[in-house]
């Protein structure tokens, strides 16, 4: 290898190693499949880890406590509120769900990138105390009658409660247009590799790549060097 390649790629690790991870937020209706997008890409992308909500919302009989969710009680909630454990909280659909603090601020210090699968309000929340590091999507479904269909095939929750997500979906739609990128989730695939090229792309961005000048710097160097001028 000649050694201005190998120079290049040494700065190009360690570039990479200075890089401060990111924050992907995918938000929307619920049954347009954000958590299905959410788990493709946890499974095979290996630098981005998921955000492990709090919620005070009974457990699913398909779902894993520290692993879905930490469930846990009103009053422990609460206690993590005042104690400013939380980066951002919000009531979604009677119940509290928040966002753990030390987690995200560790691995996006030491270069990892976190998933958030949150609603509206945190996202807003978010942008007002890290707008810099997130990076948001909205999920939307291909249509209402799609969406609606989903959420009766998930079989998870009461006519009832699909009832009140529908409502809910109103008023998250009216916001679009406040997140960096909108994906529709017609065909999985698709949308999946949709999301995975906004992270691919927003990972490159020269402002989240402190270290891509002197990467650059250290290649203009060999450069000049082969061409002889210094
Ligand atoms: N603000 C906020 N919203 C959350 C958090 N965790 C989950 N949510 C949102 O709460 C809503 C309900 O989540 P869930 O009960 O798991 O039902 P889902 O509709 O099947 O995802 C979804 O819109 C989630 O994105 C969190 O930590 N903060
Ligand atoms: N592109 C798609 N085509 C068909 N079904 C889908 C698609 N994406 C997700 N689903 C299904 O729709 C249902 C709702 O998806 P889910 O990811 O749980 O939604 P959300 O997290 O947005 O509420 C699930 O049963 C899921 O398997």
């Amino acid at each position: 290898m000649p050694d201005a390649t190998k120079g290049a790629m040494m700065t190009s690790a360690s570039a990479e190693a200075q890089r401060r991870g990111l924050m992907l937020v995918l938000s929307s209706p619920s049954g347009a499949g954000k958590s299905t997008i959410a788990r493709l890409l946890l499974e095979k992308e290996d630098t981005i880890e998921l955000s492990i909500s709090v919620t005070t919302r009974p457990r699913r009989s398909s779902e894993i406590d520290g692993v879905h969710y930490h469930f846990v009680s009103p009053e422990r909630f609460d206690q993590m509120r005042e104690r400013g454990e939380l980066l951002e909280w919000a009531e979604v659909h009677g119940n509290f769900y928040a966002t753990p603090r030390d987690p995200v601020e560790t691995a996006l210090k030491a270069g990892r990138d976190v998933l958030f699968d949150i609603d509206i309000q945190g996202t807003f929340q978010l942008y007002e105390r890290m707008r810099e590091d997130v990076v948001s999507v909205f999920i939307l479904p291909p249509s209402i009658a799609e969406m609606k269909s989903r959420l009766h095939r998930r079989a998870e929750d009461t006519e009832e409660v699909i009832l009140r997500r529908l409502k809910t979906a109103v008023g998250e739609m009216r916001h679009w247009a406040e997140y960096d990128y909108v994906v529709v989730n017609d065909d999985l695939g698709r949308a999946y590799e949709g999301v995975r090229a906004i992270l691919r792309a927003e990972r490159l961005k020269q402002s989240r790549s402190p270290a891509i000048g002197g990467f650059i710097d250290g290649m203009l160097a060999d450069l000049r060097q082969e061409l002889g001028e210094v």
